[in-house]
């Protein structure tokens, strides 16, 4: 095995830093041909699905792919926007905004970029991008605030696997969580206030947060933990008493048993106890995407209508909200510290001199046309 080609090493060139924002993909078209290589190349990590290797292939690809492709396609259509899919476009957004608002807490020679760890841009072309432009410190920022082997740890995977080819492999650091982090939390409680300012209160809060199979909570994924913890602080923050929310797992996939209770069920049963009205947000997604926008908004609504619900309504995701993002700047600052991305006092009067230079020249031209 040989190593990938370096730039020629040169002393005295600028080295940057740069943190990425990294979600967890999404296809790139809403087509049974994009859901099969996205799903193809998900469902094949082993931290998402455990099955001994052979075994799962002949499932994969003789009775998943196959089928699901199409049916996820179909879905996918229905939230699709003119930009692309919704997960994309809010991660897109987050890491311009990141960017933005780091700059103006004074990290502007800080790079922020956006990856995903299935599909595009792929984690490897973006790291590759950014050394290439000279960054030596790399912040990874996962954008799931609850730790779980198979989303967080799989980014590192990807990360490590990444640098395994690399000979001059840049200083790392790994956001592991945030899943209590008060920027976040306060974001949480505020959109949701917001929410109850314009429309009242609903009889219960539901609080639904991506499953994973039990079996990982029995062998040491702290991530069931990590929501109940986000979950009683958020109630905390919006005084709730017990009654007032419950929590519940959503997106089950395959025959196991995931964490329970299930989100759809608990809804049903809601109605059917006589709740008029369910408000439901998923704290644990960053970015509205399908699993909160076809699944929550629209398929678990449905079910609460067809039990005798009469009000459902969706709170979304934080997005571009402005607390978040100044929420991400915090987390993300406090992963950068000690590394220089500020500007020092002399490069700063050497830039001023030159835009005053550049400013002086414009006049010129301008009084001499
Ligand atoms: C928020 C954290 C997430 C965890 C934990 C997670 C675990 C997990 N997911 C699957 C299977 C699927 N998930 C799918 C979509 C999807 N999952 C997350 C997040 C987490 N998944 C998001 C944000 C999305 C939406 C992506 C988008 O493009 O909008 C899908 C694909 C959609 C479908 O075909 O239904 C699958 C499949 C497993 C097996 C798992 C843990 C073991
Ligand atoms: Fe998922
Ligand atoms: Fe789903």
């Amino acid at each position: 095995m040989s190593f990938a080609k370096e730039p020629p090493f040169a002393h005295g060139s600028i080295s940057r830093s740069a943190v990425v924002l990294v979600n967890l993909g999404t296809p790139d078209a809403p087509t049974r041909g994009a859901l099969r290589r996205y799903l193809r190349e998900f469902l094949w990590d082993r931290r998402v699905v455990e099955i001994p290797r052979a075994l799962w292939w002949l499932i994969l690809h003789g009775a998943i792919l196959p089928f699901r492709s199409g049916q996820s396609a179909h879905k996918y259509a229905s939230i699709w926007t003119r930009e692309g899919s919704p997960l994309k476009v809010h991660t897109q957004a987050q890491a311009r905004l990141l960017q933005e608002a780091l700059a103006e807490r004074g990290h502007s020679e800080l790079t922020v970029a956006m990856a995903m760890r299935y599909g595009s841009p792929s984690l490897p072309d973006v790291l590759a991008k950014l050394k290439a432009e000279g960054c030596e410190r790399i912040a990874i920022l996962p954008a799931y605030p609850q730790y779980s082997g198979t989303t967080t740890a799989s980014i590192y995977d990807a990360v490590f696997a990444h640098y395994k080819n690399i000979r001059n492999v840049p200083e790392l650091r790994l956001v592991r969580n945030y899943h209590e982090h008060e920027g976040y939390i306060g974001a949480l409680a505020e959109s949701v206030e917001a929410h109850w300012e314009q429309h009242g209160r609903p009889d219960k809060l539901v609080m639904s947060f991506h499953g994973v199979p039990k079996r990982t909570l029995l062998l040491g994924d702290p991530y069931h933990c990590e929501c109940l913890k986000t979950a009683r602080l958020l109630a905390s923050r919006l005084k709730l008493g017990a009654d007032d929310y419950v929590v519940t797992f959503q997106s089950r996939f395959g025959k196991a048993e995931w964490l329970q209770p299930y989100t759809a069920p608990t809804v049903e049963a809601l109605a059917r106890q006589g709740a008029r009205r369910v408000d439901v947000i998923c704290p644990g997604f960053t970015s509205d995407c399908l699993e909160t926008l076809e699944e929550i908004a629209m398929e678990v609504r449905a079910d609460f209508e067809a039990a005798g619900g009469q009000e459902f309504h969706y709170i979304p995701c934080l997005n571009e909200n402005p607390a978040w993002i100044a929420a991400l700047a915090e987390i993300a600052e406090q992963h950068i510290i000690g590394w220089p991305t500020m500007q020092t006092a002399a490069q700063r009067e050497l830039h001023k001199k030159a835009a005053e230079a550049a400013r002086a020249a414009a006049l010129q031209l301008g009084a001499e046309a």
